[in-house]
């Protein structure tokens, strides 16, 4: 049995673990109704599962939105808040959010605003929202492409991270999820990141510690610094880039929408080699990680003409201050530095640097 870990004020349970910590925790809180946030895919896969595991007099509410980022917004929230108040749903109700990184933020943030804040449980179901995104109290919606623009911090009740419900899950979303765990590795623990050199060598036990270590690195960073004054922006490695990436891929008619994780593996590469030109980041741990990016994430094709539109989505990154861009490179594996400023023309040759990699399979 993997051991609870404790975060800033609730717990995350693995396995067959959780669902008995949640039975005790639905006793204690005795909420007066309890809704289920689910999405249509989450809703055939794993919702049978959740049931099966909690006891035969559980009942719920289910409530059903549609799957995708591009659902992740505030017109979705309204018709959540709108259903929990035609449902019924009072200050005392319990909100679970069972579903991947969509559900978990929006979810997250539709409880609490719904009269000013319910409880809420995390229940995720993808390697991603189970590794990084329910983990940490960052919850929110995006406006229009601009990733995760609205939103508050605040921590769930409770986390069930069941390896089970990942399953079903089909191989792209795994990978996206991997990015995140890459990360983990490049910010905090070369040992972690070593780990990911071989995945062929790894069976479904070592994936279960994997995911456990993750959250464990997540959460010792959130741990120092929950509001993200500082160290919590190393979090944020790959994601200055990546998230103007996707944004871009999100609102292009032409291009179709990368994963969060595939546009985020783009990011670290573009980053690390921005880390090796401005912080002396060594160039052959920049080729070794580029190499192993690109064995997981297959080459996206990324013309010249994207690269500016891509930059000038750089102006919404959330660690911006002062009318500056602020990135999070690394001097080395496990060694973050935060609040960089990089000449544009640096960031330009960083796309031509991960255009001429060779491409994997
Ligand atoms: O939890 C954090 O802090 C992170 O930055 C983790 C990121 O991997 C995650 O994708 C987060 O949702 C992005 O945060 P944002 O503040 O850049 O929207």
């Amino acid at each position: 049995m993997l051991a609870p870990i404790s975060c800033n004020g609730y717990s995350i349970y693995f396995n067959e673990d959780g669902y008995e910590k949640l039975k005790h925790y639905i006793v204690e809180r005795n909420p007066s109704r309890i809704f289920i946030l689910t999405d249509e895919n989450t809703n055939e896969h794993c919702i049978p599962v959740f049931m099966g595991k909690m006891p035969a007099d559980f009942t719920a509410e289910i409530i059903e939105i549609e799957a995708g980022e591009p659902h992740k917004t505030i017109a979705t929230c309204s018709q959540v808040w709108q259903v929990l108040s035609e449902l019924g749903a009072d200050r005392k109700s319990l909100l679970i959010n069972l579903g991947g990184g969509v559900v978990t933020d929006l979810g997250g943030f539709v409880a609490s605003t719904f009269m000013r804040g319910i409880d809420f449980v995390n229940v995720p179901t993808s390697l991603l929202a189970m590794v990084d995104a329910s983990v940490g109290g960052k919850t929110g919606v995006d406006l229009g492409p601009l990733k995760n623009q609205v939103g508050v911090i605040n921590v769930p009740g409770i986390l069930i991270a069941d390896t089970s419900m990942l399953m079903t899950l089909p191989a792209n979303q795994m990978r996206s999820g991997l990015a995140e765990m890459l990360k983990h590795g490049l910010i905090q623990d070369r040992n972690y990141w070593a780990a990911f050199r071989d995945l062929s060598a790894l069976d479904m036990n070592d994936l279960d510690v994997l995911i456990r270590d993750s959250i464990m690195i997540k959460n010792n960073i959130v741990m120092q610094d929950p509001r993200e004054a500082g160290l919590r922006k190393s979090l944020n490695f790959g994601h200055t880039l990546g998230h103007a990436i996707e944004s871009y891929f999100l609102q292009a008619p032409e291009k179709d929408t990368l994963l969060h994780g595939e546009a985020i593996a783009i990011g670290m590469i573009l980053e690390t080699w921005l880390s090796a030109k401005t912080r002396q980041f060594p160039e052959d741990t920049l080729e070794e990680i580029t190499r192993i990016i690109l064995s997981y994430f297959p080459k996206v094709t990324i013309e010249k003409e994207d690269i500016a539109p891509i930059i000038s989505y750089l102006k919404y990154d959330k660690k911006n201050a002062h009318g500056h861009i602020n990135f999070l490179l690394l001097k080395d594996i496990g060694a973050p530095v935060i609040d960089v400023r990089v000449p544009d023309d640096l960031l330009i040759r960083s796309f031509s640097y991960y255009n001429g990699q060779p491409q994997t399979v």
